[in-house]
């Protein structure tokens, strides 16, 4: 079975900086492949290239097994190419269950109205209730999304993402500004999302990043170091160096 996400030879330069260097990657259905590497390595670049918001110089992206390089962004997104904390916007004076089923209703191709009946709202708020048990915040569906903590609000818009049924989700620092016990919520929902949807995740938090990736690959200076799993990637001698290098720089 071909990786549902396939990254071959990518370049990109900015200028003379060789910001992505001949990139493999692939990231396969059930897993979470985290990407890591120190500031300016080029993560957010690549990322970018993938969901179509960057162009390649070289090399070629493919989604299940089909080039998408001559895609717009918007397109790739049709395509199945999610990514949060971009792709929705939550109504803040409706409820966590009203928004996600807002999110159904649109992914059902019927018109952006708050329910246009009794039957279609109940179906609706089924999925959008089935959808919150499964990432555990069942419990907050009829909280306004303005009474929400920063990290719920950040796991009711990754529900949300995932409501779109995308193909994989692209997942740019998604502890970024959680306190302890956000990110621990985090990573709870993303280890029960991964078989739903699989994720590549760029993440500076290591202890979320060793909890949950099946995969780790490393990047520096735009070239993937290494890739194998937590105990593959802590002993790498590569890796290790690219890090130390980074701590005596601080
Ligand atoms: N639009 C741009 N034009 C020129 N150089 C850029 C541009 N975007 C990124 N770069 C450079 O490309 C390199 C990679 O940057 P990138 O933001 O992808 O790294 P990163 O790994 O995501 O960093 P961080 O962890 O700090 O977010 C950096 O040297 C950066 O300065």
């Amino acid at each position: 079975m071909s990786p549902v996400l396939e990254v071959r030879g990518l370049v990109k330069r900015f200028d003379g900086l060789l910001a992505t260097d001949h990139v493999d990657l692939d990231l396969r259905t059930g897993e979470i492949h985290a990407l890591i590497g120190p500031n300016g390595a080029g993560k957010s670049t690549l990322i970018n290239q993938i969901c179509g918001e960057l162009t390649h110089d070289e090399g070629s992206i493919l989604l299940e097994g089909q080039p998408i390089d001559a895609l717009t962004a918007p397109q790739r997104a049709q395509h199945g190419i999610g990514r949060t904390f971009q792709i929705v916007q939550l109504i803040g004076e409706a409820s966590v269950l009203d928004n996600v089923a807002l999110v159904e209703q649109v992914r059902q191709g019927r018109t952006w109205r708050l329910f246009d009946g009794r039957k279609s709202r109940v179906g609706l708020r089924d999925s959008a209730m089935e959808r919150l048990s499964t990432a555990g915040l069942a419990d907050r569906a009829d909280t306004r999304v303005l009474d929400l903590s920063h990290g719920e609000r950040k796991q009711v818009e990754l529900v949300m993402a995932c409501a779109l049924r995308p193909r994989l989700l692209l997942l740019d620092e998604p502890m970024a500004g959680l306190g302890q016990s956000e990110s621990a919520g985090m990573v709870t929902m993303l280890d029960r999302l991964r078989h739903e949807v699989p994720i590549l995740l760029i993440e500076h938090d290591m202890d979320a990043v060793f909890a949950l990736a099946d995969r780790i690959s490393v990047l520096v200076y735009g070239r993937i170091v290494a890739t194998g799993n937590a105990d593959t990637i802590r002993n790498d001698p590569e890796v290790r160096q690219a890090y130390l290098g980074e701590e005596d720089a601080a």
